[in-house]
């Protein structure tokens, strides 16, 4: 396990259907991003200077443009899959001063909120977390949680 990021994210369960998500970046980070959403029924949109062939093909709506503070009016959270610290810092300021909630992906310290792993059957969900400390062992963690449920029933 890695050194604490100094931060103490809360587990939640929070209702999606219909929600706004904005996802900046259009590359193969965003596109996992976006798949996760999909499942459970949130109203997606996109904006990068460039969206990858999947984003394109998947009918998720998105805009060919750079980021700007006013993209994130009206959006409950937004992720940011751009890889440019710069822009990364900016949205941080930019939702904190919005009201909305920010996922830098692959940076906990930036973060407001992480994404756990997750293990769905039915009604069933478990979401696994470190805390942002080890996403190998949360990986890990939920691959055991999926072996037990599908071989112990
Ligand atoms: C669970 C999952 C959900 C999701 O992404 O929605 C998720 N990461 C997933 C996959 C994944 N992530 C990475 C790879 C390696 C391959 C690659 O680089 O692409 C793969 C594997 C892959 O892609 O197959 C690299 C990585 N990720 C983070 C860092 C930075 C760091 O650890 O400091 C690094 C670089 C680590 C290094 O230095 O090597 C950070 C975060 N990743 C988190 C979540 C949050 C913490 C959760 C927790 O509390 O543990 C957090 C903090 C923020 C966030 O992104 O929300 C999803 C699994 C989906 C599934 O299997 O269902
Ligand atoms: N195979 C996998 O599952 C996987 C997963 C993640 C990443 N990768 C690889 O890692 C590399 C990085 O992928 P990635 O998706 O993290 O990054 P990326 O560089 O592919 O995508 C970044 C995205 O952010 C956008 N962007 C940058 N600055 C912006 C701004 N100011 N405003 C709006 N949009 C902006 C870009 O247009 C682009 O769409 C790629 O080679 C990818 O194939 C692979």
């Amino acid at each position: 396990m890695r050194k604490s990021t100094g931060k103490n994210f809360l587990p939640i369960a929070i209702d999606i259907t219909g929600e706004k998500i904005l996802v900046i970046g259009g590359g193969q980070s965003a596109w996992n991003k976006i798949k996760i959403l999909k499942r459970f029924d949130a109203d997606v949109e996109v904006i990068a200077l460039k969206v990858c062939d999947e984003i394109k093909e998947s009918g998720i709506p998105y805009r060919i443009k750079a980021y700007e503070k006013a993209d994130l009016s009206g959006f409950l959270m937004v992720y940011s899959c751009t890889n440019y610290p710069e822009v990364d810092r900016q949205i941080v300021r930019d939702g904190r001063e919005a009201g909305v909630l920010v996922n830098i992906h692959d940076q906990p310290a930036l973060c407001q909120f992480i994404s756990p792993a997750i293990y769905q059957k039915d009604h069933l969900r478990i979401a696994v977390t470190s805390n942002g400390t080890d996403v190998y062992g949360t990986i890990e963690a939920r691959d055991r949680i999926k072996h037990y449920f599908e071989n112990n029933q």
